[in-house]
């Protein structure tokens, strides 16, 4: 009788002893877990200083008037809120074509600035800086009378006065006390322009510069569009919002906006881009990336949840999960105000 002769054991075949408890769980990230201070909160300032309007397209957020800033924030700041960007959202104010309206100091994130500063001095002010809001075209730069030889329906766009105009912008909000100014509207030189803007105003030091460096041409910003009211008049941003499909473009994009100056870069929307991410994350190894999980992101997850495909807690921290794992540290999320809560609560 011949004896049973057991295969030799693989040791490196059992992979569940590291994953059966939840501590262990957690030791599995590469030390990249989920904190509070990685999230930025999107808030959106109305110019009726009253307002607190529900946004039907963007479930549980709102537009906020001045006076209902600190009875809104308060409550988060003590839970742990480290950071917001303020959108303005002009509804009464005159649009032109330039958008004036961006740095008028009436505009209501100007207003805004002053008052957070006073009210939370330890909360770090992040503006997007772009003219889409501002102009009555609504198109993010300064159009040129000249017809696009590629589109007749589409804007061309003047790069240096656009570039000029937005820096502009961005010294006004520094001016006011932003100690972070984000240009999303991917014009060319934005970033070298806003530097050296930045620089002669003597701010440079004391207002960093997050770049929308990889902004795509996404069918993902349809609820922002609704709530900032910034929807372009004709055509649309594929003159000079990123490709869906440019990954060198991308790339390049990225390290340019290093060399011009970023102190941080942005890639936006999040999930359908986290090659991009990665990208960001290798090829400027030295500057923190950031990531916009954008209005219809959030609202895709928001709707799944609501259609009971899967619970809102764990899709909210599956993507956002995704996302760092991708190389990003900065997290710009409508689901700030929940992570708040859930990042206290036993995982
Ligand atoms: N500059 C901001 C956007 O263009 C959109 C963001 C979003 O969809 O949440
Ligand atoms: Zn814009
Ligand atoms: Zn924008």
């Amino acid at each position: 009788m011949s004896e049973f002769k057991a295969p030799p054991l693989d040791v490196s075949s059992i992979l569940h002893g590291g994953i059966h408890h939840p501590t262990l769980r957690s030791w599995q990230s590469n030390g990249r877990n989920l904190t509070k201070s990685m999230f930025i909160y999107p808030i959106f300032i109305s110019d009726d200083p009253d307002a607190e309007e529900v946004i039907t397209s963007l479930p549980g957020q709102k537009r906020w008037g001045l006076n209902k800033l600190e009875g809104f924030l308060a409550p988060l700041v003590k839970k742990g809120l480290k950071g917001v960007i303020l959108f303005g959202v002009p509804m009464k104010m005159e649009k032109d074509a330039r958008g004036s309206a961006a740095d008028d100091p009436s505009t209501p994130v100007i207003q805004a600035l002053h008052l957070l500063a006073k009210l939370f001095p330890q909360l770090m002010l992040t503006v997007d800086v772009c003219l889409c809001e501002y102009t009555s075209h609504g198109h993010c730069g300064i159009l040129s009378s000249l017809p696009n030889p590629g589109h007749s329906n589409q804007p061309t766009i003047e790069m240096e006065p656009s570039a000029q105009r937005i820096a502009e912008v961005a010294v006004a909000y520094a001016k006011a006390g932003a100690h972070c100014v984000a240009p999303s509207d991917m014009m060319d030189g934005r970033i070298r322009a806003i530097k050296l803007g930045l620089m002669h105003a003597g701010l440079a030091n004391r207002c960093a510069l997050m770049s929308y460096s990889a902004k795509f041409a996404s069918g993902l910003y349809g609820p922002f569009r609704d709530a900032a009211g910034s929807a372009p008049s004709f055509g649309n941003r594929k003159c000079y919002q990123l490709p869906p499909n440019a990954r060198s473009l991308a790339r390049r994009a990225i390290q340019r906006d290093s060399r011009e100056g970023a102190d941080i870069l942005m890639v936006k929307p999040a999930l359908p881009y986290l090659d991009i991410i990665s990208d960001c994350a290798q090829y400027a190894p030295d500057h923190p990336t950031a990531c916009y999980q954008v209005s219809g992101e959030y609202a895709m997850v928001v709707a799944g949840a609501e259609k009971g495909i899967y619970g809102l807690r764990e899709m909210a921290f599956e993507t956002t999960e995704s996302m760092v794992r991708a190389g990003a540290s900065i997290i710009l999320s409508y689901f700030t105000p929940q992570f708040l809560d859930w990042l206290d609560e036993e995982q």
